[in-house]
């Protein structure tokens, strides 16, 4: 079983370096709300259906698709094509990363009501492990994640304004993620996860 610890000395965060890498100010404080708000008035948010036991429901978040190609094969929804402020993140994601992305979804939080509940994210081409960065602008939220077969075995790492988080390795394989809702006041906060689909 997998297994690391956190916090070494219940101050530095220690990540499991094959499975994840966190850079805090990625961006630069300015720039991250000057994307937030650009983001926030520009894009055109969808919220999506889901079905959940029988019931259709919607999702406690706003989404949009930028890409190349449908973020499934199956999505008749065309994606949104690239933009020059997400080509400008795209490109300083790909250079520090050394990854090259081929779409990128955006969640945004309006409040602490909304979330993603416990899922793993397996969109990737076959054969690949399933690399995703993640650059999160404005209110910072916790970043749960626990181990699929323990789930007491659980971690959080609070993704901060203009932070990066590089998913990498068997970390969708092993472990499952979400964004939970909070019972304090919360403000807006957008999420870019970089993906390469098929
Ligand atoms: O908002 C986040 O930080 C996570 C979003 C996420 O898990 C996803 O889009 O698959
Ligand atoms: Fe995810």
């Amino acid at each position: 079983m997998e297994q690391f610890k956190l916090f070494e000395d219940g101050e530095h965060l220690l990540l499991p370096e094959h499975l994840m890498e966190y850079r805090p100010g990625f961006f630069g404080k300015m720039e991250s709300e000057r994307y937030l708000k650009f983001f926030l008035e520009t894009v055109s948010w969808q919220q999506t259906k889901v079905m959940m036991y029988d019931k259709e429901v919607l999702t406690p978040r706003l989404c949009a698709w930028f890409g190349d190609r449908p973020i499934r094969q199956d999505d008749v929804r065309p994606p949104i094509p690239w933009t020059d402020e997400l080509r400008a993140i795209k490109m300083k994601v790909e250079e520090h990363t050394g990854i090259i992305f081929n779409g990128v979804l955006l969640n945004y939080y309006r409040d602490g009501s909304d979330s993603v509940a416990w899922h793993s994210d397996k969109d990737t081409i076959t054969g690949l492990k399933t690399e995703i960065a993640s650059v999160s602008l404005g209110q910072p939220r916790n970043f749960d994640f626990r181990n699929k077969d323990h789930h007491r075995q659980q971690y959080s790492l609070e993704l901060g304004n203009g932070s990066l988080l590089l998913m990498k390795g068997d970390l969708q394989k092993f472990w499952e993620h979400r964004i939970a809702k909070s019972a304090k006041p919360m403000k807006a906060r957008i999420n870019l996860t970089f993906r390469k689909v098929a």
